[in-house]
C-alpha cells in the first residue's frame, strides 16, 4: 500500500464526502493537531498522515523531483536521498505524525515552510537532559528539545512520560534527533519497577521496550496505542469508533516465544579472507559457497530485529558436548539481536552494563528470556557452532531457532473435536468457548529446537495440531493462542462484551443480526490457523494464502485434525476426528478448502456462500490489505468481518475506508448469492458498522500490538 486513493467497488458508488475522503488519501502537508504534553492527543482525523510526507507528495513536491531525478552515484548519498520521507503509514511515518502531535501544528508547519525541518540542533554524541512528554506508537519516549533550541523532537528508548533524564544523541532527522538513554535522573514510579526487569541485554537489545512495566501497564499502553492509531489514522468520526476494549493478556509474559531468529555479521574484510582460504577447495567443500537461503517466505521477526540477509541452516551441535570448552570467539564476531536504534548486531554473550538492571537478571539468566526454553538450550551451542565454522562464511546472515513438539500426544476422543451434522446443530456452536484455552497437552510432550528453514515444525492451539515448515509463518505465541481464536469465536457468534459498540448503528447491527453464520472465509490464512480452529462451528470453510508451502501445509493440518475433511463430502457422524459437513446445497463440496493466491481472489471461488451468514477473517501482514482486496470485500458483503492485525495502524487505516463504502446486502439463503429461498431480507443497501475494536497481546514486554476488529454489515437505514 502506497497510500494511494483506494479504488471504488463497481458495485459501489462513491458516496462518501469529499472530506471524508480526503482521510486516507496520501499526505498533503498542511495541517495538524495541537500540542500535548503528558500523552498524545486525540487528532483531529483528516490528513493524518499528511504532514509526514511520503515519497509522492511533500510539501515541495520533493517526492517527484526525487523520482524524475538521476539517481546519484552507488555509495553516495546526495542531500535529498538523505532526505527522503517516509512511506505513509511506515513506523517513521507515524512516529512524524507523533512529533506533530507534540510540537504543535503551528511549529511544525512554521519549520516546513522555512525548510528548517532538517536541521538539527544537536551534534552527534551530545548529552542533553530532557523531560519526556510522551510514548509513541513504537514504545519510545518522545521529548522536546530544551529552550534555547528552536520545536525539535527527541526519541528516546526505554523511558516514560513524566520522566526527567539525560539521553546522547546518535542520529537525526526531520524535526526529530534520536537518542541513547543515558540515565533516568527522576523516574516516572507510577509506572517503572527496574526490578521487573529480567533480561541481562534489556536496555540495549531491540527485542523488548517495556519490561520495566508492570504488565497491566504493559496492556493499557497498548489499548492507548490502539485508540491513537484509531483516531489518527482511520479518518473516522468519534461515533464511528466504538470504545477501545482492554488488551487481552497473553497467558505467559515470559518464555512464550516460539521462534527467534539472532544474526551474525561478517566484515568485508574478513569475508573478503574466508573466500581466499577456501579457494581451490572447491565449492562442495566449502559450505559458503552451498545455497544458504531457502525458498519461500522466512516471515518477520527476529528478535529485535527482522531478519537481515540471508537465513542460514545451521546445526545445534548436539553432538558437541556441552561441557566442551566453547571455542574461542573471534572479536569482531558478535551474534545475536539488533541493538536498539542501530543496525549493528548486539552480541548476546558480551558482557554489558545498561542503565537499567535488577536483581530478578541474576534469577532469570537466561539468554533471551522472553524465548522458549528449548530455543535458550539451543543458543549456545548453535552460537559455537557459527563461531568454530566463521571462517566459511562470505556474509552475515540470520539463524532460525523454532520451538517444535517433538510427539503430538492426540486429544483424547469425543473431546472438543466432536461436532455434529449441521442439520442436528444447535443455534450455539457445539465447540464450548473454553474448550481451546482449557486443553492442557499431555505432560508427556517434548519439545525440541529446530533450526533447519525446511524442518517440519509442530505446534499445538488447544487440541489442534498444525505443522508447517520452518520457514513459513506462524504466531509466535503459542500461550496465547486459544484466546485469541476464542475472541475470534466469540466475536463472529456475538457481540463482544465489554467492547461492544455504543453507537446506535452498531447496536441495531447487533440486535438485528439472528442469523448465525454457517460459512468462514480465512483470507491471508497462513498454515490455517483459523480456518481450522474454527471449523467445527462451520459448515464450509475456505482459505486463501499466498505462500504456497504455507497453503500445502494448511490442507495437510485440516486433514491431520480432520480427516478427509479436505475431500469427502460426506458426513462421518460421530468420529472424534471428523467435523460434520452442510448438507444440502453445497454439501458436494469439501468441509474444508484452501486455495493459494493472492487473497482478493478467494471471492471469485465463494460465491455461493450465503452472505449474511458468512465471516470473513482478514490477517494480513504488516502492511495491511491492497485496494484490491478490500474493494472485493466490500463487493462480496459477508455478515460478519473480524480483521486481525500486527499493524494497527494499517488496520485502522483499511476499516475507514471499508466504513465509508455502500455495500450490496444478499439476504441469509443458504447456497445463494441474493436471490432465493431463506430468511434473507432481499437486496438492500448497506454499510459495515465497528462493532468492537480490541488488542491481544501477542508479544508481552514488547511494544507490538495486535489488534482485533469486528465489522457487521447492517441497512444503511440504521448506520
Ligand atoms: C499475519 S500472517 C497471518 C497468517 C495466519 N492467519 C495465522 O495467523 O497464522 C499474514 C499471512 O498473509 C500472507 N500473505 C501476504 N500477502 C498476501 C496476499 N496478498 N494474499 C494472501 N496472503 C498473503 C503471508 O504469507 C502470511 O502467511
Amino acid at each position: 500500500m502506497s497510500g494511494t486513493t483506494r479504488p471504488l467497488s463497481p458495485s459501489t458508488p462513491d458516496a462518501q464526502p469529499a472530506e471524508k475522503k480526503q482521510r486516507i488519501e496520501p499526505p498533503s502537508s498542511q495541517t495538524q493537531a495541537g500540542p500535548s504534553t503528558s500523552s498524545l492527543p486525540a487528532a483531529s482525523t483528516s490528513h493524518v498522515a499528511s504532514q509526514s510526507g511520503g515519497a509522492q507528495t511533500t510539501k515541495d513536491g520533493a517526492g517527484e523531483k526525487l523520482k524524475a531525478k538521476k539517481q546519484p552515484k552507488k555509495g553516495k548519498k546526495n542531500k535529498k536521498q538523505k532526505h527522503r520521507l517516509p512511506e505513509p503509514y511506515s513506523p517513521e511515518d507515524v512516529l512524524f505524525h507523533d512529533v506533530r502531535a507534540l510540537l504543535g501544528t503551528e511549529a511544525v508547519d512554521k519549520a516546513l515552510a522555512e525548510g528548517t525541518e532538517w536541521n538539527a540542533p544537536f551534534a552527534f554524541k551530545e548529552e542533553v537532559e530532557v523531560e519526556v512528554k510522551a510514548l509513541g506508537h513504537n514504545g519510545e519516549g518522545i521529548a522536546v528539545a530544551p529552550a534555547p533550541h528552536p520545536p525539535w523532537a527527541i526519541t528516546i528508548p526505554f523511558c516514560l512520560p513524566g520522566e526527567r533524564i539525560r539521553a546522547r544523541i546518535y542520529r537525526s532527522g526531520r524535526l526529530i534527533s534520536h537518542a541513547d538513554l543515558v540515565e533516568v535522573l527522576v523516574p516516572n514510579k507510577e509506572m517503572r519497577n527496574d526490578e521487573l526487569v529480567r533480561c541481562r541485554y534489556f536496555g540495549k537489545c531491540s527485542g523488548c521496550q517495556f519490561q520495566m512495566l508492570p504488565y497491566p501497564t504493559q496492556l493499557s499502553v497498548k489499548q492507548s496505542v490502539i485508540v491513537r492509531a484509531y483516531d489518527h489514522f482511520s479518518g473516522l468520526r468519534a461515533d464511528q469508533i466504538p470504545s477501545i476494549g482492554a488488551t487481552i493478556p497473553s497467558p505467559e509474559q515470559y518464555a512464550y516465544r516460539t521462534k527467534i531468529t539472532p544474526h551474525f555479521e561478517v566484515p568485508r574484510r574478513k569475508a573478503k579472507k574466508a573466500n581466499g582460504t577456501t579457494k581451490g577447495a572447491g565449492a562442495d567443500a566449502n559450505p559458503a559457497d552451498q545455497p544458504r537461503t531457502v525458498d519461500g517466505e522466512v516471515e518477520d521477526v527476529a528478535m529485535g530485529a527482522d531478519g537481515e540477509g540471508d537465513v542460514v541452516a545451521v546445526d545445534i551441535g548436539h553432538n558437541q558436548s556441552m561441557d566442551a570448552v566453547p571455542p574461542t570467539k573471534l572479536d569482531w564476531l558478535t551474534i545475536g539481536f539488533n541493538e536498539i536504534g542501530r543496525r549493528t548486531v548486539m552480541d548476546i554473550e558480551a558482557s554489558i552494563v545498561t542503565p537499567i538492571m535488577s536483581v530478578a537478571i541474576l534469577t532469570f539468566a537466561q539468554e533471551c528470556p522472553i524465548a522458549t526454553p528449548v530455543l535458550n538450550d539451543a543458543i549456545r551451542p548453535i552460537r559455537d557452532n557459527i563461531v568454530r565454522t566463521i571462517d566459511t562464511y562470505k556474509r552475515g546472515a540470520s539463524l532460525l531457532l523454532r520451538d517444535s513438539i517433538v510427539n503430538f500426544v492426540p486429544p483424547p476422543p469425543g473431546s472438543a473435536t466432536k461436532s455434529s451434522p449441521s442439520s442436528e446443530r444447535s443455534p450455539s456452536p457445539p465447540l464450548d468457548p473454553a474448550d481451546l484455552a482449557s486443553y492442557a497437552p499431555d505432560a508427556a510432550e517434548e519439545h525440541t529446537c529446530e533450526t533447519q528453514p525446511k524442518a517440519t515444525i509442530r505446534t499445538r492451539v488447544g487440541p489442534r495440531v498444525f505443522e508447517f515448515p520452518g520457514h513459513a509463518f506462524f504466531q509466535n505465541n503459542s500461550a496465547v493462542l486459544p484466546p485469541l481464536v476464542k475472541y475470534v469465536r466469540e466475536a463472529v457468534f456475538g457481540p463482544v462484551g465489554e467492547s461492544s459498540a455504543t453507537t446506535a448503528g452498531a447496536a441495531t447491527a447487533i440486535s438485528g443480526q439472528s442469523l448465525k453464520p454457517t460459512h468462514l472465509v480465512d483470507t491471508y490464512c497462513g498454515s490455517g490457523l483459523f480456518a481450522i480452529t474454527l471449523a467445527p462451528l462451520f459448515e464450509r470453510v475456505a482459505g486463501i494464502e499466498l505462500s504456497a508451502p504455507a497453503i500445502e501445509a494448511a490442507t495437510r493440518n485440516a486433514e491431520l485434525n480432520y480427516p478427509g475433511s479436505t475431500t469427502s463430502p460426506k458426513v462421518k457422524a460421530d468420529d472424534a476426528q471428523t467435523v460434520g459437513r452442510g448438507e444440502g446445497k453445497g454439501a458436494a463440496e469439501p468441509h474444508i478448502s484452501f486455495l493459494p493466491g493472492t487473497a482478493s481472489t478467494i471471492f471469485a471461488t465463494v460465491q455461493s456462500f450465503p452472505r449474511a451468514r458468512t465471516a470473513v477473517v482478514v490477517d494480513p501482514p504488516r502492511k495491511g490489505c491492497d485496494d484490491r482486496f478490500l474493494q472485493q470485500l466490500v463487493g462480496f458483503g459477508a455478515g460478519t468481518v473480524v480483521y486481525v492485525s500486527c499493524n494497527v495502524v494499517t488496520q485502522a487505516r483499511d476499516l475507514g475506508w471499508v466504513l465509508g463504502r455502500d455495500v450490496e446486502m444478499r439476504g441469509g439463503e443458504k447456497g445463494g448469492n441474493g436471490e432465493g429461498e431463506g430468511e434473507g431480507a432481499g437486496n438492500l443497501k448497506g454499510r459495515y458498522v465497528l462493532e468492537s475494536v480490541r488488542g491481544i497481546d501477542l508479544f508481552p514486554q514488547t511494544a507490538h500490538v495486535e489488534s482485533v476488529a469486528v465489522l457487521r454489515l447492517v441497512p444503511v437505514a440504521d448506520v
